[in-house]
This record gives structure tokens, C-alpha cells and sequence, in this order.
């Protein structure tokens, strides 16, 4: 097995309620109890992760861990994404919404997440290209998916994951359909007004457990889920059958798997790529398998898949 000894801690002040900054000396003293030497990079601003990722990968470090939220986690596999040589990744998930983590079985404890890293098992994982940015864990479009990023961070800091509920509810009197003509090889091309389109890597996504149950983070595959236009309560329903993964059979729900899909619309349709505002439509969706080692719960590994 591999031995990873040097690693470079990247992590977010901001995150989450600033644990992080009243927890660095303990998660310090653990890597190196766990014969982990790590040296560390705060981010100063939205980008900053990127570069220190970049950074890392070019310095030769022998593993990065990525500390924050899942805005931190995609700026940094949007600057290991492209260089030859990747570090494997840790991830502490002290945000405020850390769905990939979740999707990975990773503790949200810090003590037990940086166990988890010290054991040193890793697996690899796909990663998804969007245009010129990377995601990890769904990229999505439509009136619906454009929530995330309206929140502000700061209102996120205060009241956490209500803020998103919140502006879910302010949403959902806002529905409106989006032209979108989607192509792939597997189902050569659909042409729909759509409610919101989502392209999954993992099957966790926004506290939906379910919306994706037979996507893998390794198969080399992307799980695309389509919401046809529909009425509020139609939409009612329809978010509640998916609560319980019953989705599927729906008529105004399509489902197909791919490796390369291009999305295309005569409107202006922004794309949110890991939660974060990830440009604007169109754009060709393509698989990288196998592209990034994370490391998991080698007894717990079945919960990545
Ligand atoms: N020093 C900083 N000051 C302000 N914002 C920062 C700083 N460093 C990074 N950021 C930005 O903060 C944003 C949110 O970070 P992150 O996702 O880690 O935390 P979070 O908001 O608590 O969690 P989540 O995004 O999962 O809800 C990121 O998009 C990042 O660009």
C-alpha cells in the first residue's frame, strides 16, 4: 500500500461556523499522530483554493485535504483536474453543506474524518468535465437548481442549511420551464421544455439520498436525471416520490446514463456545477473515470458506490 506522509491541509476560515479556526492545532497534533506531516494553506477568497490546489499538486506534496465545504472541495478538484500528476485527496467537511462527503460515507466529525485519512486507503473516483471546469459530485441546470448560489455566504454562516430551505421556498413560487435539447450517444437527442436537468456523479444531492440511487462515483458513467415541465404541484408530488427514490417511473422524469452529453438551449440557462455557478449553457458534459483517488472508509468503501 501506499504510504502518504506529506500533506498540504487547504482550508477555508470561512467555512461552515469557523470550526475550522478554533480546531487547526488539534487537527494538526492528530495528522501527526497519525504520522501525517502537514503544512497549510488558508484561502483568502473565492478562487484561492484553486490555486493552492495547483500549487500543492506542482510541489510534489503527497496528499492534499481539502478543509470546508463543498465550495472548497470544487475549487480544489478544479486545480488538481488537469495536472499530470494528482495527489490523492482527504477531506475534512466542515461547510455548511458537505453533500459529497456524505455521498462517500465520510464523518463529519473531525476527529473521525481524520482517522479516516490516516488509515491511508484510497479509491479512485470519477470526475465530471463541464466546458473548461471540473465537478465532482452533480452539475444541473434549470429554474430550480439556481438556489445554491444565491445564497450568501455569510447568511449560510449564521443559519446554515435553513437558508437554503428558505430560498427553496422563494423559488418554488418562481418555476419556469427552460427549452433544452440534450444529445448523446445513448439516446441520441431529446428535445423538451424542462424543469431542471441534473447530471450525477454520486447518488447524494442536496439531502435527496435517492435521485440518482444507481449512480457510482468509479462506473465511468454519469447518471442523468431530467424533469419534464410540470405545474407546483405536480412538482410537489414529484419531489416527494424522490424523497423515496420512486422517482423514476414518473412521466415527467427521464433517466439515462452516459459518458458524454451535450446540453444546448436557445435561452440563457446558467449551470451550477457543485452548488457553485458554473457558466452558462451550452456545454458538453464528459466523464473522466478514475481521475481522482479519495480517501474513504475502507471498511465502510460499499458507501461510495
Ligand atoms: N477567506 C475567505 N473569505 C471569504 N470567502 C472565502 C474565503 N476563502 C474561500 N472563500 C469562499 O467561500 C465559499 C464557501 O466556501 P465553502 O463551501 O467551503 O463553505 P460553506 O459555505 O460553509 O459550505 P458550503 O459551500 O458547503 O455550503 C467558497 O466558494 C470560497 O470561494
Amino acid at each position: 500500500m501506499m504510504s502518504y506522509k506529506r500533506a498540504r491541509l487547504i482550508y477555508n476560515p470561512t467555512s461552515g461556523r469557523e470550526e475550522i479556526k478554533r480546531r487547526l492545532p488539534d487537527i494538526l497534533q492528530r495528522l501527526e499522530q497519525g504520522g501525517i506531516e502537514t503544512s497549510c494553506h488558508a484561502t483568502s477568497c473565492e478562487g484561492d483554493a484553486t490555486i493552492a490546489a495547483k500549487d500543492a499538486a506542482d510541489r510534489g506534496f503527497d496528499m492534499i485535504i481539502a478543509a470546508g465545504g463543498d465550495g472548497t472541495l470544487y475549487e480544489i478538484i478544479n486545480g488538481l483536474a488537469e495536472k499530470e500528476a494528482r495527489p490523492p485527496l482527504g477531506i475534512l467537511p466542515l461547510g455548511t453543506t458537505n453533500d459529497f462527503a456524505r455521498a462517500l460515507g465520510i464523518p463529519k466529525h473531525w476527529e473521525y474524518a481524520i482517522d479516516l485519512i490516516t488509515q491511508q486507503y484510497t479509491v479512485p473516483i470519477d470526475l465530471g468535465r463541464a466546458n473548461q471546469r471540473y465537478f465532482i459530485n452533480i452539475a444541473g441546470g434549470g429554474s430550480l437548481t439556481e438556489l445554491t448560489y444565491e445564497v450568501p455566504s455569510k447568511l449560510k454562516t449564521m443559519i446554515g442549511q435553513l437558508a437554503y430551505y428558505m430560498k427553496g421556498l422563494e423559488k418554488m413560487t418562481r418555476l419556469r420551464p427552460t427549452e433544452l435539447k440534450l444529445q448523446a450517444k445513448e439516446i441520441g437527442e431529446i428535445h423538451e421544455e424542462i424543469m431542471l436537468f441534473l447530471i450525477c456523479n454520486s447518488n447524494s444531492v442536496g439531502g435527496f439520498e435517492k435521485l440518482a440511487p444507481e449512480a457510482q462515483l468509479d462506473d465511468g458513467m454519469f447518471d442523468v436525471v431530467v424533469l419534464k415541465k410540470c405545474n407546483l404541484a405536480e412538482f410537489i408530488r414529484i419531489a416527494s416520490l424522490a424523497l423515496r427514490g420512486e422517482h423514476f417511473n414518473d412521466p415527467h422524469v427521464v433517466h439515462f446514463k452516459t459518458k458524454e452529453l451535450m446540453v444546448t438551449t436557445p435561452d440563457y440557462v446558467q449551470l451550477n456545477l457543485d452548488g457553485e455557478y458554473g457558466g452558462t449553457l451550452p456545454c458538453t458534459f464528459t466523464v473522466l473515470p478514475s481521475h481522482l483517488r479519495i480517501f474513504v472508509d475502507e471498511a465502510g468503501e460499499s458507501k461510495y458506490r
